[in-house]
Formats: structure tokens, C-alpha cells, sequence
């Protein structure tokens, strides 16, 4: 009989293998570290050593959360270019910001990292998620009008479903508000009513103002707003999206996630099949499955303005869009833009007002108020004209841009890949497959005076927007193109002039019936112990020494 041959008998007859094997173990990852920074095509890349020896020392920042402050850091010492992992590149200049994000026509920008791949709903691809500009652009194509700054003010002054959202949201400061004893004054916890009113005015926009939710609830009985309400306070469980960026380091199971996409769109098919129409939570959560049946309602609703889930209805009877694209497809955009628009315009609200009711922001408080033109009763909507006379008001303006400038609500590294062939970004040239990307935090504070050595500040400095003489309005204009809170390209911000028109009536209103103080001592329940626990999309914890109280006082009824 042979002889078996175990790892013992190898040993006996060679005992110098796990020598071998060890050192050419080291050899390897010798070789490999000296490749990567002696002979790799970024290896002229400025950056720290380790980072551009090994991923580990990226991904360790990324397990810490720290990800985009190390970036930024790494921005001021090292400048606009910087090299982050043995892999990957970090920019902030217009022209890299340009050639990554908006490229080639044809291209609309660099395809997505796989990141993006976290963002399916029932198992469907959708805008935000589609990696590729093949696969983004026909669904681009589908609604990109219903986005546009004149559709949006058009559509208001006709249907005035924003201003009537307004109009809930200051019942609800009264309503819900704290009243400590006569006083005229209301302490509302901000963060969850930004989110509320967010909410309604986006499904507003998606599926006209009968279907849309109605989380403040003054329009509907309490029942309905309170089960709307408990389902979006769920949705921000603070863990849901933490070490966000270990998924895309560790991208294995996203792009097998990637590759079973109609498997898992067959089990939800399957499942919704054999459950009640009615039933709750088709797809998973409460918003899921309201996202799902407003689109099935909206099918046999008499058309009465043209909202998005119409067009995306529409769309899908055409040959514009692939066959396979269903109605589980179309709900999926729907829930990309329900979820895009929620907590991205509620934060930035939340931000700006807490910042406003400082004391030291008092002054300017005033000063938006004094320039407010007169506004509609909230039953009536508002003319083009008042509401373009509140988007222009410079003051208004100042405020909102200044909190999205040193605020972003999605500070985070955009991942995209180099397409094949590679690219020469900045003057380095990148082969194919490098993740070249930016962070929007790093782009907006590099903006800032005195970015390089540190002294850049991120205190809130509205009237830095302000034009009062020609040199102001250069640096304006330079500030207003570069300002990337939106993003920018084929893939930017689709929903941005609809944030700024919810943003712009809202506070236009709010300042002038309220005048917002801070508070001390306020009984009442805080949904989010801090906001450090809430960011949900954010490594950054801004002001989390402000647990979301704000005072509302009122001059006017
Ligand atoms: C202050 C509010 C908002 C901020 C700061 C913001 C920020 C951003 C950013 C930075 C991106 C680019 C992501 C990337 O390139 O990877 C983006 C994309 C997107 N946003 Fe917004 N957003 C806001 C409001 C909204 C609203 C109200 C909607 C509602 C429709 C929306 C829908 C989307 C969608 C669908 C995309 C993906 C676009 C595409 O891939 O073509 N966003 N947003």
C-alpha cells in the first residue's frame, strides 16, 4: 500500500516547506507593497505611504468612521489630489470634480462604485442604484422634466401643494408643540417634523397631494398621520446605514447581490403574490409598501396633475424603456425618491434652523424677516412671482446655501470607478478599474479661505453670499458654481430645485410668524437621544451637542 501523504509525512521528507512557503509569503506582499508604491501608475500620487501600501489603513478609517474628516484632512496637507488606498484616488479640484462626474456626454460622468448597489427596492435596479449609464440614462430620461425648476414653480402656483405642507407644519408647532403655561411659544423637536414635512411634500410631488402622506396631520385623522408618523420615526434606526463605506470595501457580496437581482425581485414577486393586495408591507417596510400601493392607486386615479408616478406610468407602456421594466421597477423609483428627498432635505433644515435660533444668529434672523415679501394665505397657492421672490431673496438664499456649504447632508466620498482605457484626471493618469472619487466635504471646505493650512472654520457665515460689490460678485458666482452639495453631472442631484423651493417657503414662513430660540429645560420626548446616533447617511456628527428642541415664538397667529 503507498504511503499516505499527510502535511506530517511532507514535513518529514521536506521540513524547510513552511520555510518556503512563508517566505514566499513575504516575498509576495514585499513585492507587492514595492509595486504599489515604487512602480504603480498612482504611485506618483501624493498621499501617506500607508494608505497607498495597503487598503487596510483606508478601510480602518472607514471602520472608525472617520472616512470623510480623514480625507479632508488629507486634502489640506497633501492638496487637491490625493492618493487614499492602493487602489484609490481622492479629488477636489473643478476640473477632476468635471471630468469624473460630468465626463463625456455620452458617458453623463464615471459609472458607480458598487456601493450603490445597497439602494434596491424590491429587488429592482433604480435611478440611484443603476450603476452604468446604459442603465441610467433611459430612466433619467423618464422623469427628468417633472425635476425642473420651472416645473416645480409652475406646478405649485397652480396646485400649491408645498405651501398647503407649509401650512401643516405650522399647526404642528402649535399643535404638537410644548407650551410652557400662556406663553406664545412652542418647543418642538425639529428633527422628526423636517423629516415629516419632507416626506409629505415629496410624495406630493410623486403621487399628487390625495395620495401623498400626511405625517404632520392636520389634513387627515390622527390615526392615519400617527401610524405614518411611527413608521418614519422607525425608518431612522441609527445603526440602519453606520460603516456604510465597509460595503464597499468589502464588495463581494454587492456584486453577488448585483448578479441574483431577478431572484430576489422573483421572491418578492412570489411572496406578493400569494399575500392580500392590501396587506401591509408589500417589499418589506411601512414606506415600502405605501410606495407600492400609492403607484397601484395612482393607476386608477383620475388624472388631475402631472405628477411623477403618472409619467413613470406612462413611461412603462412606451418602447422608450426596456420591456422587463415593471411595476415593481416604477415602485422602486418612487421609494429612491421618497428616501433621497426625506432625510437630506429634513437635516438640512434641521441644521439651518437650530443654527438660526443661536444667539448669535438672532440679528440675521431678523434681517431675512424684514425682507420677506407678502405671502398667501396657506389655503391659496402661491403665485410664480412670490415664490421666485422668495428663491431670489439673497437673504433666504445666504441662509440655505451657507448650511448646505459647511453642512452637506451627504458629506460622504460619491464612489465611481474609471471606465476601460483608463483616464488622465488632474495630470495622473488612472488605469481602468481605480476608484476615483471625491467627497462632498472635502470639495465645499476646500472652497473655504485658508483651506491648505487649516484655518478654514466651519462656522456658519451666511452672508458670505452676499453681493455687495463687484470683487463679492466673482467670488459669489465662483462659490455658487462650485458649491457641490448637490453633486454635480449625469448623476447630480435630480431633486435639488425641489429641496430649495421646499426649503426656501418653509423658512420664508416659519420666520414670519416665529422668532426661533434655543431651550434649555423642555419636558417633552426627544425621538433621537442626539444627533450624533441619527446620521443616518453622515460620518460626520455636526452639532451633536443639540438635542433637537427648538423654541418656536410666535408674533404673529
Ligand atoms: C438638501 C437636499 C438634498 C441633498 C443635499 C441631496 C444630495 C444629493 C447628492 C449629493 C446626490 C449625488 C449622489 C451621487 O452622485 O452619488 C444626489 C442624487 C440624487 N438625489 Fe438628491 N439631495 C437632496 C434632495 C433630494 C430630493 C428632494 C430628491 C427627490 C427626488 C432627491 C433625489 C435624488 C436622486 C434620485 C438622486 C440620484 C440621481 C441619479 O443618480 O441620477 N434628492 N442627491
Amino acid at each position: 500500500m503507498p504511503d499516505t501523504l499527510s502535511y506530517f509525512s511532507i514535513l518529514e521528507k521536506y521540513p524547510l516547506y513552511p520555510l518556503l512557503t512563508f517566505l514566499s509569503f513575504a516575498v509576495y506582499c514585499v513585492g507587492l507593497v514595492v509595486y504599489r508604491l515604487c512602480l504603480s501608475p498612482l504611485s506618483t500620487i501624493p498621499g501617506p505611504k500607508l494608505a497607498a501600501a495597503t487598503s487596510w489603513w483606508i478601510l480602518y478609517h472607514d471602520y472608525k468612521n472617520k472616512r470623510t474628516d480623514t480625507i479632508t484632512n488629507l486634502h489640506r496637507r497633501y492638496g487637491p489630489t490625493v492618493r487614499i488606498g492602493p487602489n484609490e484616488v481622492s479629488f477636489t479640484s473643478a476640473t477632476a470634480v468635471k471630468d469624473i462626474y460630468s465626463g463625456a456626454s455620452r458617458e453623463s460622468g464615471f459609472p458607480k462604485g458598487f456601493l450603490y448597489a445597497l439602494f434596491t427596492h424590491y429587488g429592482k435596479y433604480n435611478m440611484f442604484s443603476s450603476l452604468t449609464s446604459e442603465e441610467h440614462s433611459w430612466r433619467r430620461r423618464m422623469f427628468a422634466s417633472s425635476y425642473s425648476l420651472t416645473n416645480i414653480i409652475n406646478r405649485e402656483s397652480k396646485h400649491g401643494h408645498i405651501w398647503k405642507t407649509v401650512g401643516d407644519y405650522l399647526n404642528y408647532i402649535r399643535k404638537d408643540g410644548y407650551r410652557d403655561g400662556n406663553t406664545p411659544s412652542y418647543a418642538v423637536d425639529i428633527y422628526p417634523a423636517n423629516i415629516y414635512y419632507a416626506c409629505d411634500n415629496i410624495t406630493g410631488h410623486i403621487f399628487g397631494g390625495e395620495l401623498a402622506t400626511k405625517a404632520l396631520g392636520s389634513r387627515i385623522d390622527n390615526a392615519q398621520s400617527g401610524q405614518q408618523r411611527d413608521a418614519l420615526d422607525d425608518w431612522y434606526i441609527p445603526t440602519r446605514r453606520e460603516l456604510i463605506y465597509l460595503w464597499t470595501d468589502f464588495n463581494t457580496p454587492l456584486r453577488y447581490f448585483d448578479n441574483c437581482e431577478w431572484i430576489v425581485h422573483k421572491i418578492v414577486n412570489f411572496v406578493q403574490q400569494r399575500r392580500d393586495p392590501d396587506v401591509e408591507y408589500a417589499g418589506g417596510t411601512f414606506i415600502h409598501h405605501y410606495a407600492y400601493t400609492a403607484l397601484l392607486s395612482s393607476k386608477t386615479s383620475p388624472v388631475t396633475e402631472p405628477t411623477v408616478a403618472e409619467k413613470l406610468l406612462s413611461e412603462k407602456k412606451s418602447d422608450r424603456v426596456p420591456r422587463d421594466f415593471d411595476e415593481f421597477g416604477a415602485a422602486s423609483e418612487t421609494m429612491d425618491h421618497i428616501l433621497a428627498g426625506m432625510d437630506t432635505t429634513g437635516d438640512t433644515l434641521s441644521f439651518l434652523l437650530f443654527l438660526l435660533s443661536l444667539p448669535e444668529h438672532h440679528a440675521y434672523q431678523d434681517v431675512i424677516r424684514d425682507n420677506l415679501p407678502e405671502m398667501p394665505p396657506f389655503g391659496q397657492p402661491p403665485s410664480v412671482a412670490t415664490i421666485t421672490q422668495i428663491m431670489t431673496n439673497p437673504y433666504v438664499n445666504s441662509a440655505i446655501k451657507e448650511t448646505l456649504l459647511i453642512f452637506p447632508a451627504i458629506p460622504v466620498t460619491l464612489p465611481r470607478v474609471v471606465p476601460s482605457g483608463g483616464r488622465v484626471i488632474d495630470g495622473f493618469r488612472l488605469p481602468e478599474g481605480t476608484l476615483a472619487s471625491s467627497s462632498v466635504y472635502a470639495v465645499n471646505q476646500s472652497l473655504l479661505p485658508g483651506f491648505e493650512k487649516n484655518i478654514s472654520s466651519s462656522k456658519w457665515t451666511p452672508s458670505r453670499w452676499l453681493i455687495e460689490s463687484d470683487a463679492d460678485r466673482d467670488r459669489v458666482q465662483e462659490l455658487e458654481r462650485r458649491l457641490w452639495s448637490f453633486g454635480s453631472g449625469g448623476r447630480g442631484c435630480i431633486g435639488k430645485h425641489l429641496a430649495l423651493v421646499e426649503m426656501s417657503l418653509l423658512l420664508a414662513a416659519i420666520l414670519s410668524h416665529f422668532r426661533l430660540r434655543q431651550t434649555d429645560d423642555c419636558p417633552i420626548e426627544i425621538k433621537h437621544s442626539n444627533w450624533t446616533a441619527r446620521r443616518s447617511f453622515r460620518d460626520l456628527a455636526y452639532m451633536d451637542e443639540f438635542n433637537g428642541i427648538i423654541r418656536f415664538e410666535a408674533f404673529k397667529e
